[in-house]
């Protein structure tokens, strides 16, 4: 979510460079029920304090940033049950970069504060880093070649080809390590210590974590790379009269077939993934405070047996397969028939 393409009239306006964009998904019991990200005016943990209030209690938050000291306060407030955060730059930067002195020592006593509402509350604030499956690199490489979008294009322009994937993955991988990794070791070392991570900063867990790091990013990247802006290869837009109303762009599409992708990854059909994720347009003339422009998140899911099922519980067969009574089709639900109702 850190990287949903701001509307232009967000674009306009100049930030200041310490408050980093960051993104956020908010989970309640194991469903997807938000997907934020900071805008102008506006960090990602405010936003969905301001989205769902109350209902935030014992939810799970996953933070592209550790999140500042304002938003820990009020998310933990309203009794969140845990908050994960990537651990590269914060919300408010550590980087020490062109600082001024001031912001710099501000970023610090920030970073201090969260460590003090980190410890003293009863969420717990973790470090958000899953190492990959074995072969999930391999994996998500071939099936992104594969994907109908990828394969399109083969088709009509046969130029496209594995190496033009890789050309797009490179420049991908490039963007997302500018933004999700510190490139100096040092620097990064620094960070964590100020982040209260020095269990981390030393090896062999420091060179694991930036290792899990980089291949988490180069699958985001994988992901990307299959919905290249290839020719005139893009989405179907809806035509807006209105100027007040941002309408629906091309790198919004993208994005958003990027998250389905992603999502059609947790599938529990053995042998197609499909993701879904529904945003409506907001249809009044002012736009929202949210870094998603006039856009809102309804729901996401994939397809997958009814909630609480087992491995096994129901049949796997597919419409070639003769037996009519152990196909999967009575039993599966489609992932857009799971988006609304957030699985
Ligand atoms: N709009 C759709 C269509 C299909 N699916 C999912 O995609 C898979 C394959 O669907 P379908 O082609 O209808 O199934 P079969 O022909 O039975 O099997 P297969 O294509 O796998 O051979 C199923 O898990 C189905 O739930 C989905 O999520 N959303």
């Amino acid at each position: 979510m850190e990287v949903f393409p701001s509307s232009k009239h967000v674009q306009a306006i100049k930030k200041p460079q310490r408050i980093k964009k960051t993104g956020l998904v908010v989970v309640r019991n194991m469903k997807i029920i938000g997907l934020h990200c900071s805008s102008s005016e506006l960090h990602a943990g405010q936003i969905a304090v301001i989205k769902h209030g109350s209902r935030l209690k014992d939810c799970d938050l996953y933070f592209s940033r550790k999140p500042c000291s304002t938003c820990l306060k009020m998310i933990v407030n309203a009794g969140v049950n845990r908050i994960s955060y990537w651990p590269s730059d914060p919300e408010i930067s550590l980087q020490p970069e062109n600082p001024s002195q001031t912001s710099l020592g501000d970023a610090r006593l920030d970073a201090k504060a969260v460590e003090r509402l980190k410890s003293n509350s009863r969420a717990h604030v973790c470090v958000l880093l899953q190492p990959l499956a074995c072969y999930m690199v391999q994996f998500v490489e071939e099936t992104s070649l594969k994907c109908d979008f990828a394969q399109k294009i083969t088709r009509i322009h046969p130029e496209f080809q594995r190496s033009t994937f890789y050309e797009y993955r490179q420049d991908r991988v490039k963007e997302y390590e500018a933004l999700f990794l510190i490139s100096s070791e040092e620097k990064h070392k620094e960070i964590l210590r100020l982040m209260g991570l020095e269990n981390l900063c030393e090896d062999p867990y420091f060179v694991c974590l930036r290792q899990n790091m980089k291949e988490l990013v180069l699958v985001l990247a994988t992901v990307a790379a299959s919905v290249p802006s290839y020719s005139d290869f893009g989405f179907y837009l809806s035509e807006t009269s209105d100027d007040n109303q941002q309408g629906l762009t091309q790198e919004i599409a993208q994005h958003c077939i990027i998250q389905a992708r992603l999502l059609a990854y947790r599938t529990e059909d053995h042998k197609i993934g499909v993701g879904a994720v529904v945003w409506a347009e907001r249809k009044c003339s002012t736009l929202d405070c949210d870094g998603t422009g006039s856009m809102y998140f309804l729901g996401c899911g994939y397809n997958a047996f009814p909630v609480g099922s087992e491995y096994a519980d129901f049949p796997h067969m597919d419409d070639n397969q003769k037996d009519r009574e152990i196909r999967k089709f009575r039993y599966i639900i489609h992932a857009e028939q799971n988006a609304i109702t957030f699985r």
